[in-house]
């Protein structure tokens, strides 16, 4: 809650004033059935019209006055919960983007989804109602007792029993179904887990033929969500049928004490219908606060899964000069000895989700396992290999256990405008590497540099823009092919059709009749592969970058059209250092210097023709894809 009030103290005035108009309006329509028991009980017997009339027309302006006050403090409360909302989602959001790799391993992708949809909607719903229905609940069960004690103590006693019963049981039932909406919480994760992947992963899953596999797996996630979400209502749902029994019972009571009090004389007509309406008001008074305790429970729950993200420390700022390991050489990208492994991050998102024991690492295993969403990061579709070896391991890691390295003393450097090219086989490392590079994750062990300098002694922003990049299956906006390519920079016409030629993607750029405002729909899905893939070539051409890296992304590209790709980096961008990653040896073989990556080691290094004389990895390789050594 402390989350929640940290974004509501600028509106304190706006709400202290809405909370205010509230209470007016609340006490208006408490003297209500005051004045109406008045006008029965004492101005009707005088027979006098003009002060029936009189009465009637101060219940008529206290209706109007009561129908103002609530639409004004209810827009003020939905303006101050909008406002408060959008600020909590745009830092999620900030958050969210600027997540180290590790981190958005931690919290999945779908989490941070739902955190950014179901559980902000939870707090703006918690937010507005409290202001309202916060303010409305309480002073009708309060006032409403203290008038009626006013009235009639005998009659108000009935009331005075059963309040306390009724304030009891909801609290007891609310407190009950508080955790219950944190693990529904979770569940819509997982939903939204599964979603995802299907929708991102559709021809696949049609190619496979593995719609009822998916099915099934939907199914389970929804039938485990349908069971908690189910859980949590009926054990919310006691309070209401509860209520409405023991409204009936207490206005029988009521009628029939108050029909023996009248005969005797104790009391009047007026009160006995003052009593009734009162009677709906505490009523009213004491549903609007187990409503308030069970928005407010659903809204802890969320306001702790946001703040896990929103307060989580930074992890990539840039290190102090003093702290940056330092560097003579004068290569451009220098790799020194460096190792890494994922998942070792201390921080958990499972505590703040309010989930322990054996579900959470099970649920854990499958959002870092499946999802991998330091990967999604660059490959929306995660498209890569998260079967076998993969997966396998990573689960190892993040459940504590050993962890498997994933790069070993890797050691190299390129020129500034040299290129480099990287292969090996699936799972073995390549794009870690590029993820250290541009330190979306920090190494464990050695040093990078650029340009002499250490990447984590970079400001993000200064390190990033230094980079031309197309990661695997990197995604493509659904907006016009120049959006898509200029991506958000200064990028002149001229650059624009440079870096589209020279991605080999002009050609049918051109073939449609509005060329370069051509929409793309949603992941290109209107682009063939490789033309994709050339419209993220020519998004990482477009800038004019430092650095190139081309992560495995020319394998949709025909081998005419690959090497027409390459000679025209090479002709038109000799000052840009290049890393191409492939798994096509023809992709590489005409680099200065080629690495040969096996589990996370540099088992090969040198130029083509050095690599077949000393690596015979690399010779098979060569010899698999072209026949002969
Ligand atoms: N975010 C992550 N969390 C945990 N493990 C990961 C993550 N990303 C990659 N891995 C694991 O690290 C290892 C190296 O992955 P990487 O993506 O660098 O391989 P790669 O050589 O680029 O593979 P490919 O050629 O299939 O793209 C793999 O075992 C992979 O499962």
């Amino acid at each position: 809650m402390k989350f929640i009030f940290s974004y509501l103290k600028k509106y304190r005035f706006m709400i202290a004033l809405g909370m205010f108009i509230k209470l007016s309006g609340t006490v208006g329509e408490l003297l209500l059935p005051y004045v109406l028991e008045h006008l029965v009980d004492d101005v009707a017997p005088e027979q006098n019209v003009r002060l029936v009339f009189a009465w009637g027309a101060v219940m008529l302006l206290l209706v109007v006055f009561v129908r103002q006050a609530n639409v004004k403090a209810n827009r003020m409360a939905i303006r101050v919960a909008k406002s408060s909302i959008y600020e909590i989602r745009r830092d999620l959001f900030w958050k969210s983007v600027n997540l180290s790799g590790e981190q958005l391993d931690e919290f999945g992708l779908p989490s941070l989804n739902s955190r950014m949809t179901s559980d902000s909607y939870n707090l703006q719903s918690f937010i507005q109602s409290s202001q309202t229905m916060g303010i409305r609940a309480p002073i009708m069960l309060i006032g409403g007792i203290f008038i009626t004690l006013t009235m009639d103590v005998g009659l108000a006693s009935i009331l005075c029993i059963m309040a306390p019963i009724l304030i009891v049981a909801v609290v007891c039932v609310s407190m009950k179904g508080i955790p219950l909406y944190g693990r529904v919480q979770k569940s819509v994760d997982d939903i939204v887990r599964i979603m995802r992947e299907n929708i991102t992963g559709i021809r696949v899953v049609k190619a496979l033929s593995k719609e009822d596999y998916e099915m099934r797996r939907f199914e389970e996630a929804n039938s485990e969500m349908a069971r908690r979400d189910i859980k949590a209502g009926i054990v919310m749902a006691l309070p209401g049928p509860i209520m409405t029994f023991m409204l009936n019972v207490g206005l029988t009571i009521v009628v029939i004490v108050g029909a023996y009090r009248v005969n005797g004389g104790v009391t009047q007509p007026g009160v006995i219908l003052a009593f009734l309406t009162y009677f709906n008001m505490i009523l009213m008074g004491v549903m609007g606060l187990n409503r308030i305790f069970m928005l407010m429970s659903k809204a802890n729950a969320s306001a702790h899964r946001i703040a896990a993200v929103v307060q989580t420390e930074d992890e990539l700022t840039p290190v102090p000069a003093k702290e940056a390991a330092v560097t003579d050489r004068d290569e451009y990208i220098i790799f020194e000895h460096v190792g890494f492994s994922y998942g070792k991050s201390e921080h958990s998102g499972m505590e703040e989700d309010g989930i322990t024991g054996e579900e959470s690492i099970g649920e854990k295993k499958d959002s870092s396992g499946e999802e991998r969403a330091g990967k999604e990061k660059n490959d929306a579709s995660g498209g890569k290999d998260t079967s076998g070896k993969g997966s396998g391991s990573s689960r190892d890691r993040f459940d504590g256990l050993e962890r498997q390295k994933c790069l070993e003393d890797i050691d190299f450097a390129i020129k500034r405008g040299g290129t480099l090219g990287i292969i090996g086989a699936t799972g073995c490392g390549k794009t870690t590497i590029i993820n250290l590079l541009m330190r979306f994750y920090d190494a464990d062990a050695g040093n990078i540099f650029i340009g002499g300098k250490d990447v984590r002694a970079y400001d993000k922003d200064e390190l990033h823009q230094l980079f031309g990049v197309v990661f695997q299956n990197d995604v493509i906006f659904a907006d016009s092919l120049k959006e898509n390519i200029s991506f958000g920079r200064d990028v002149t016409g001229k650059e624009l059709e440079e870096a589209a030629e020279d991605a080999m993607a002009k050609e049918f750029i051109e073939d449609y009749e509005d060329t370069y405002d051509h929409r793309a729909v949603v992941r290109g899905a209107n682009l063939s592969g490789g033309q994709r893939q050339r419209v993220l070539i020519a998004r990482a051409l477009a800038a004019a970058p430092q650095i190139l890296v081309l992560d495995d992304s020319s394998s949709a590209l025909d081998y005419r059209t690959d090497a027409a790709l390459r000679r025209a980096i090479r002709e038109h961008h000799a000052d840009t250092t290049t890393i191409i990653i492939a798994q096509r040896v023809s992709s590489i073989m005409g680099l200065d210097d080629i690495i040969m990556l096996d589990e996370g080691k540099i088992i090969g290094h040198g130029t083509h023709e050095e690599l077949l004389e000393s690596c015979a990895m690399y010779q098979e390789i060569y010899r698999t894809q072209m026949g002969s050594v």
